[in-house]
């Protein structure tokens, strides 16, 4: 892992060493990007944020641009401002900073990203071979101000970076041997120069960790042009871009770096100083640019002056209704102002004081956690009451329709599709209702990405034991024996019944998320050297099969407990699938099935740290070096401060806790495992890939 060489965990360090990044604590910043490297680089320097990996898909026309970094860094922008447009629809908030980025190898005139197969890989890295090529990543920091009436304002500041590295003369066997590990097919020119492609360099001119995916020292200077030494000068003209929320493309009005439009030539003064380029990187700013909009008065955080505004690069200006749909150009004149002279970010709602107006936003967010029970419960009634699955055979039925179905009063049905309604769980029209698609591919129990199941055993077994959060903080462990003993007599009379019920309840819970999240795991990693694999506690399949779909030349052998394995039978049409086989065993106890690869998934968090270390002392005794071991988890994040899925999670666990990848990385090589890649999914489960030194 290259992260050995960035240990900076000490949050003073980091505050010593570059101040910036301590002045966006608070912030809701959002990394734009699924690069692991990106990740680890910026969150080694103790930055806070958020992963929604862009939805941008990488097709601009390349012929299309002047420069290759004009690409990487229009791709940039692409992929950051998708996000921060999706977020306050999607997400339901609207983040301060989204950070995209884009790296790009580009050799004798082509621009190389990541190989779609092993032929590809090939053909970059022999194109690669006892040369010198350019490793260029575009940069693109989207700043978003959300204005009172629920538009958003952006402001674009993007630059990129070049390093220069030289390959020695790669023999066909090295090639191929580089190529069949697995490790160039998500990497741009087909390596990964932290990892075992370093064998292949010969020599780096320029900052490493640009080539691993992020200029980190370029964008520390960014953050700090943009906080610490912004000047006011009023005689600066705009530079003012508008972009169109309908396509991807924007239309560039001065200076954007965009096909066809020169970067450099069009710059136009700028009183902002140009980052240094004290290593042999080219360091270039394609877009800062101050300007000042007379007539705009703002007032100073925490002062009733009024001062005028001075942007420090208002480049990008564009307003947008949260709905994404429709946006409006805006000229510099109507630009609200977002920085001060001093390069702090001032708010619309100026004083910030304990006894001021709260702001909307807070209120706002307070209200949807303090109904976040409610919204919880109304949806597992209505998939109890299986309205889901009635609206979808019989859509547009009016509420009395769906109470005489449901067997419920005509009053609480209503309140409930009423509910359901506001929760965008259906849609309703002239009183009659339909469910929308959210609806038709997730909550209708026989969807074949349905989490019907996962949600009855959110209302069967985490909502009681939720009920009982405070003695269990008060007391340090899970109250599931409370909430058994809470259940009436009659369901505890047949205890094998009872037991093998709640089993399927369980098994089906898992299902569900093994359904959803599975492609998301199995498609993580080139795992194509693997033939062989064995799913440890793969309960009904569902992960083995789509490792299987994923990957043709392999089967999955599924070990878990005689009781599992036999009820696993119910889950069809799993056992259709003739490279999916079940083995019953214990693997505490049993010998392990033998596979060059092992899965792991949702099994580690549950564990105590004694039957942890005992279950990876099993499966490192009979892997053998080079065999892998797939682990699916939800990774937390290092300073553990998200995803909130997994720390809510943590509060009903009975024996175990969550970690951050870096927690499992570590845990997993004092058993041998050295973890080659981490995959953050934006699916239910996140995926590290280690393989057995
Ligand atoms: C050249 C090189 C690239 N890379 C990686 C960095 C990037 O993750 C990847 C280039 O692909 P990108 O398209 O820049 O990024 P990505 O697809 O990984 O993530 P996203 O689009 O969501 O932001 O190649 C290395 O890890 N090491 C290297 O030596």
């Amino acid at each position: 892992m290259f992260n050995s060489r960035l240990t900076l965990s000490d949050e003073k360090a980091t505050m010593v060493l570059n101040p910036v990044i301590s002045k966006l604590a608070g912030k809701l910043v959002v990394l734009a990007s699924a690069s692991p490297r990106r990740l680890e680089i910026l969150r080694n320097v103790g930055l806070r944020f958020e992963v929604v990996p862009s939805w941008f898909k990488e097709t601009l026309d390349k012929s299309l641009f002047k420069a290759p970094h004009e690409y990487a860094v229009e791709t940039a922008k692409q992929k950051a401002l998708e996000v921060a447009r999706r977020m306050p629809i999607k997400h339901l908030k609207t983040p301060d900073i989204v950070i995209g980025a884009d790296t790009i190898v580009t050799v004798d005139g082509m621009i190389l990203e990541k190989p779609v197969d092993k032929h590809d890989a090939y053909r970059m890295l022999s194109s690669l071979s006892g040369k010198e090529h350019s490793v260029y990543t575009g940069v693109a920091i989207v700043v978003c101000h959300e204005k009172e009436n629920e538009e958003v304002d952006y402001q674009l500041i993007q630059f990129y970076e070049e390093t220069k590295v030289k390959f020695a003369d790669l023999s066909e066997d090295m090639l191929w041997e580089y190529i069949n590990s697995g490790e160039p097919m998500d990497k741009a020119g087909g390596y990964g120069i932290q990892a075992l492609g370093g064998m292949l360099v010969e020599y780096v001119h320029g900052d490493f960790l640009n080539v691993v995916g992020f200029p980190l020292n370029h964008f520390c200077k960014q953050l700090s042009l943009i906080y610490n030494h912004c000047t006011s000068s009023s005689d600066q003209k705009s530079e003012s871009v508008h972009l169109s929320l309908n396509g991807t493309h924007p239309t560039s009005v001065l200076s954007q770096p965009t096909p066809n439009i020169p970067t450099q030539s069009s710059h136009g003064s700028s009183s902002i100083p140009k980052p240094s380029s004290a290593s042999s990187s080219q360091t270039h700013l394609t877009h800062c640019s101050p300007s000042a909009s007379p007539g705009h008065k703002v007032k100073r955080k925490g002062s009733d002056s009024e001062v005028s505004q001075s942007s420090w690069t208002l480049v990008n200006s564009l307003s947008k209704h949260t709905d994404g749909r429709e946006a409006k150009l805006r000229d510099s004149e109507n630009t609200l102002p977002l920085i001060s002279s001093s390069g702090q970010l001032i708010e619309h709602d100026v004083t910030e004081h304990e006894d001021s107006e709260p702001r909307k936003e807070d209120l706002r967010r307070i209200g949807e956690l303090i109904d976040g029970f409610k919204a919880s419960k109304a949806l597992f009634t209505a998939a109890r009451l299986r309205v889901f699955d009635l609206l979808h055979r019989m859509p547009g039925l009016d509420a009395a329709q769906v109470a005489q179905e449901v067997k419920a009063s005509v009053k609480g049905t209503e309140c409930l599709l009423e509910a359901c309604v506001s929760l965008g769980l259906l849609k309703s029209k002239e009183r009659t209702y339909e469910n929308t698609d959210l609806a038709t591919s997730l909550l209708r129990s026989d969807a074949c990405f349905s989490l019907h199941g996962y949600i009855q055993h959110c209302d069967d077994t985490l909502w009681p034991l939720f009920s009982h959060l405070e003695s269990a903080v008060e007391e340090g462990h899970s109250q599931r024996e409370k909430v058994v003993s809470n259940k009436p007599k009659d369901m505890l009379k047949d205890a094998f019944h009872n037991s093998q019920e709640a089993k399927l309840r369980f098994m089906n819970a898992m299902h569900c998320v093994a359904k959803v999240a599975g492609k998301s795991v199995a498609t993580a990693f080139d795992l194509s050297r693997y033939k062989t694999a064995c799913d440890l506690g793969g309960c009904t399949g569902a992960m083995a099969c789509e490792f299987t779909k994923a990957h043709p030349g392999m089967s999955v052998t599924v070990f878990d407990l005689p009781a599992v394995a036999e009820l696993s039978e119910r889950f069809h049409p799993l056992h259709s699938n003739n490279r999916v086989s079940f083995v019953a065993g214990d693997f505490f106890q049993d010998e392990l099935p033998k596979a060059d690869l092992y899965i792991l998934a949702r099994i580690l968090h549950d564990l105590t740290d004694e039957k942890l270390h005992i279950l990876l002392s099993k499966i490192a005794d009979v892997c053998k070096p080079g065999c892998g071991l797939l682990l699916s988890e939800i990774f937390l994040d290092e300073d553990r401060s998200g995803p909130s899925r997994g720390l809510l999670q943590a509060l009903s666990m009975s024996e175990g806790k969550q970690r951050s990848a870096t927690e499992y990385s570590v845990l997993l090589k004092s058993h041998g495992f050295i973890t080659a890649q981490i995959r953050h999914t934006d699916n239910l489960l996140d995926a590290m890939f280690c393989i057995k030194a």
